[in-house]
């Protein structure tokens, strides 16, 4: 498909997933029906087109329904079912909980005495340490996806190791990594994180081959563009991970993926990933919630379901561009987890609309006023 066509389709997938503000007016009024030389709101929204899509986006709009928390619908809500759901309480807080803080801290235990004297001891011996690290990096993620009762199913050929590969995933948490990680120790490229999560990044994960950046440095672009390239060619290299939304997106949809992973010239391994809410929604949303609230609230839950899907690895077809090869992979993980593509950059969580947006968004309102007036 050409690239014209997919910004055509993308805008259009845009439209019907726009609002609809005249669900949002009180029914039953028409223009008619008020009174001679009264003004409705209606009326007002039909002076222009860019007022009533500025209105739509007010009440609501697709960009901010993708990083929109979605809780498992309440059920609580007879007198039967309220103390069932007092009873469930007191399980999680009291009993459960306790007992995943204490599985989670036997793992650290377990996995610190054995990490720091391997990672200090076995310096001279690089492929054995690299080799037992990397097992227990996949034992500790396994301690945290039990410390939330993950019942994960996955489905598809497990990765393994081989040069010129990349593996990319839809993103919704951080414990999207964890989750991968217990299978196949991934090396990820991921936002630096401050505080506990900032340490072991820095520290355990760089061992198994993570590399970390800051988004908002450009500088730190060409570096991590750099250390892809080189980290692809080497055959003895974990499995490259890569989340090309650049952040988490709650689900429901996708937003449109960074090219980078798409550029290295190697085979792109997609890996589908959907939460199933009956228990907990497991969408980080990193703005209301730090990532240890996060874990508190999982490991507070029943069970966090998921599923993960292993697809068929996809080659940059003759002709096709990376950002056309993106969208044709999003297309393949959106359709596989039941997850609606929108024409988005997830970095726009982070900034605000050009000015040359707005500014052509201006004119656009100022010809329409200046045509009515011109029809009067
Ligand atoms: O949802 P964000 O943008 O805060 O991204 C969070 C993490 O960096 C994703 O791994």
């Amino acid at each position: 498909m050409s690239s014209t066509g997919k910004l055509k389709s993308s805008s259009s997938e845009l439209d019907l997933d726009r609002p609809n503000i005249e669900d949002y007016l009180p029914s039953g009024t028409t223009i008619q029906q008020e009174p001679h030389g009264k003004l409705s709101l209606r009326d007002l929204l039909d002076i222009s087109p860019t007022l009533s899509e500025a209105a739509g986006a007010i009440v609501d709009d697709s960009f901010t329904r993708c990083f929109k928390s979605n809780p498992p619908e309440p059920w609580n809500w007879n007198v039967y079912l309220f103390p069932l759901w007092c009873f469930g309480v007191v399980v999680r807080y009291l009993i459960l909980f306790p007992a995943r803080v204490l599985v989670l801290t036997i793992g650290w235990i377990i996995f610190l005495s054995s990490f720091i004297p391997v990672h200090l001891l076995l310096k001279a011996n690089d492929k054995l340490r690299r080799k037992i690290e990397r097992c227990l990096v996949e034992m500790m993620c396994s301690f945290f996806v039990a410390s939330w009762t993950g019942v994960v199913r996955y489905h598809g050929p497990r990765p393994s190791r081989r040069p010129k590969q990349v593996f990319v995933a839809n993103h919704t948490s951080m414990i999207d990594f964890i989750i991968l990680e217990q299978m196949t120790a991934f090396a990820v490229i991921m936002q630096k994180h401050p505080g506990w999560v900032g340490l072991l990044q820095s520290t355990i994960l760089e061992s198994v081959g993570c590399i970390w950046f800051n988004r908002t440095e450009a500088k730190d672009r060409e570096i991590v563009a750099k250390k892809l390239r080189d980290h692809v060619q080497g055959a003895d290299n974990n499995p490259l991970l890569i989340f090309p939304e650049g952040t988490c997106v709650n689900n429901h949809y996708t937003v449109m993926f960074k090219k980078g992973a798409f550029e290295l010239g190697c085979t792109v391994c997609p890996v589908a990933i959907k939460y199933n809410k009956i228990f907990v929604d497991a969408f980080w949303n990193s703005r209301k919630q730090s990532f240890t609230m996060h874990l508190l609230q999982l490991m507070t839950s029943w069970a966090v379901v998921c599923d993960v899907w292993y697809l068929e690895p996809q080659s940059l077809k003759p002709g096709e561009t990376p950002i056309e090869f993106a969208e044709r992979v999003r297309d393949i993980i959106s359709h596989r987890a039941g997850l609606k593509m929108v024409p988005w950059d997830g970095y726009l969580k982070y900034s605000r609309p050009s000015p040359k947006h707005r500014e052509r968004k201006q004119q656009n309102f100022a010809e329409s006023v200046l045509r009515r007036l011109e029809e009067k």
